[in-house]
């Protein structure tokens, strides 16, 4: 049975810094007993300042970043190097501070082609990695940012992509911009041995109460994910302020 956590952090900064000491010490934790580490990040505003506050932790050389290979759950589908990019903001806020070999770097496919193209490239990579019968690796960690809306990752309410098989999916008229996107799966997140999503502000309060109480994935995508082993809801008090 996996286990379902709910920590509620006063303020989104208090959140962040806690957030990013439990990221360094869990895959700190993971090294203890296998290698390589698995993570796998997330874009969005709260999703990019935890990573810059792992940047910035004393306690960043607790994990060996040579032993960790590194993922992404969704990507807008624009220019590699493009700002909007979930790669180009992990870089600048984490990765380029870190010695990760650059083949443990995995970033969505930019082009050439389609998303459904660069979907299946990361389908690719990902079952190259992945233990022997399963299609991607068992991520020991796998961050979520949630929108307004409930979404995780590029799976958005109502949408197609809800639906798609397989372990990535191309996402077209995404209703947050930009439109054309890749994303994981359900499937794919769902291997994760443990998924945290973090969310912080009053705008998010109705998405984590709909999320928390929900069964329905189609109006609340956020309720369909978990970990085999554990699913952590990092909040602040604003986000969680509609849950009883
Ligand atoms: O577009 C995206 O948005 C979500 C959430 O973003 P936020 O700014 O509301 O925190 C994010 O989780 C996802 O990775 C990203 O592509």
């Amino acid at each position: 049975m996996t286990e379902r956590l709910v920590v509620v952090h006063p303020d989104q900064d208090v959140l962040v810094a806690a957030a990013a000491a439990r990221f360094l010490t869990r895959l700190s934790d993971v090294q203890a007993v296998r290698s390589p580490a698995h993570v796998v990040l997330t874009g969005g505003t709260v999703g990019i300042k935890l990573l810059a506050a792992v940047a910035d932790h004393p306690a960043r050389d607790a994990v060996d970043w040579s032993d960790v290979h590194v993922w992404w759950g969704d990507e807008r589908f624009v220019a590699s190097g493009d700002p909007e990019r979930n790669e180009t903001q992990a870089r600048d806020a984490l990765l380029d501070a870190l010695p990760v070999p650059a083949d443990h770097v995995h970033p969505m496919p930019a082009g050439p082609g389609t998303p459904e193209d660069a979907a299946s490239r990361y389908a690719q990579a990902l079952r190259a990695h992945a233990p022997d019968g399963a299609d991607v690796p068992a991520f020991d960690l796998l961050l979520l940012g949630m929108g307004p809306d409930a979404h995780v990752a590029s799976l958005f309410p109502g949408h197609v992509a809800l639906d798609a098989p397989g372990s990535t999916t191309g996402v077209h008229d995404s209703p947050k911009p930009p439109p054309l996107r890749v994303s994981l799966t359900f499937a794919a997140i769902n291997q994760a041995r443990e998924v945290w999503i973090v969310a912080a502000g009053a705008e998010k309060a109705g998405a984590v109460a709909a999320g928390l109480a929900s069964q329905d994935r189609a109006q609340a995508p956020v309720s369909a994910v978990h970990g085999t082993e554990r699913t952590l809801w990092l909040l602040d008090a604003a986000a969680a302020s509609a849950t009883p």
